[in-house]
């Protein structure tokens, strides 16, 4: 398991009171000759240490919210704080370092780097921040995302879950505040997708991360202690950690 006590540099003041994530009545308008109302005024805290799914039908804002959460788009009104940061208020190349440091992000495709080795495209981050990477963590975290002995392979030589876990392992080098994971077991077949998470879940109650997961995916949404529903880009309910079942209802009641 990995450790977590060598330096770090969140920005945090109090962990235990400033929440990981608030969005402050959040909208986000694309313009166009029809302009699209994607984010209607979201109002959100997330716990540090918390697992929460975004659920929702195709189109209904989950995609845009993430993006806004982490630091890639900008809302067209209202706050984002990240450990305490607004990030509405950063100039670009500042939003870039602190996104770098403080956001990890996996994605469906895994974006791994296909000339690079499973342990250099986990290293990457630290290398694009000119940090040095610390081998005791590096080691820790691979092994602990049952990587380990696929550290020289390429990403072509890996199945669709070890790439992922390499990809959440590469998420996870810079120890950031939130990871953020938009569709992370969409490209995987049911029961390595849902392994894929038991790993999500296991870190983030080992490194008191704080992960935020967009899925349309029921059984995957049920992994996390709160799931916050979306419809036509506001948050239409909000359940703690409920069965795949209820996920399911819930986005029914809404489709109808
Ligand atoms: N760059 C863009 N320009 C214009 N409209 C956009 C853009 N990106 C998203 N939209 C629109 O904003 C709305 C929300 O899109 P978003 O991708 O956030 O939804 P989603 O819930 O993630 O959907 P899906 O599950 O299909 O990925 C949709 O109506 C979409 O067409």
């Amino acid at each position: 398991m990995p450790t977590t006590s060598t330096t770090t540099s969140h920005p945090t003041q109090d962990h235990r009171t400033t929440p990981a994530v608030r969005l402050v009545d959040v909208r986000k308008t694309y313009p166009g000759r029809e302009p699209v109302h994607a984010l209607r005024g979201i109002s959100l805290d997330l716990r540090a240490g918390s697992v929460t799914a975004v659920v929702g039908q195709s189109g209904s804002g989950k995609s845009t919210l993430l993006n806004c959460a982490a630091g890639l788009d900008s809302p067209s009104h209202g706050q984002v704080l990240v450990a305490g940061h607004d990030l509405t208020t950063l100039r670009p190349d500042d939003l870039t370092r602190f996104r770098r440091e403080h956001v990890g992000f996996v994605f469906q495709s895994y974006n791994l780097i296909g000339h690079l080795s499973a342990v250099e495209n986990v290293r990457l981050p630290l290398v694009l921040a000119g940090r040095v990477p610390d081998p005791a963590w590096q080691a820790d975290l691979l092994a602990f995302l049952g990587v380990a002995e696929l550290a020289d392979r390429l990403p072509g030589e890996l199945s669709g879950g070890q790439a992922q876990r390499v990809a959440i392992a590469r998420a996870l080098i810079t120890r950031p505040a939130v990871v953020f994971a938009d569709e992370p077991t969409g490209a995987l077949d049911s029961r390595t997708g849902a392994a894929v998470l038991q790993v999500l879940r296991e870190t983030a109650r080992a490194l008191a991360q704080t992960i935020v997961v967009v899925t349309h995916d029921s059984t995957v949404a049920a992994a996390a202690e709160r799931v916050i529903v979306l419809a036509d880009g506001q948050v239409v309910d909000e359940l703690e950690a409920p069965t795949a079942e209820q996920v399911t209802a819930a986005l029914l009641n809404r489709a109808r």
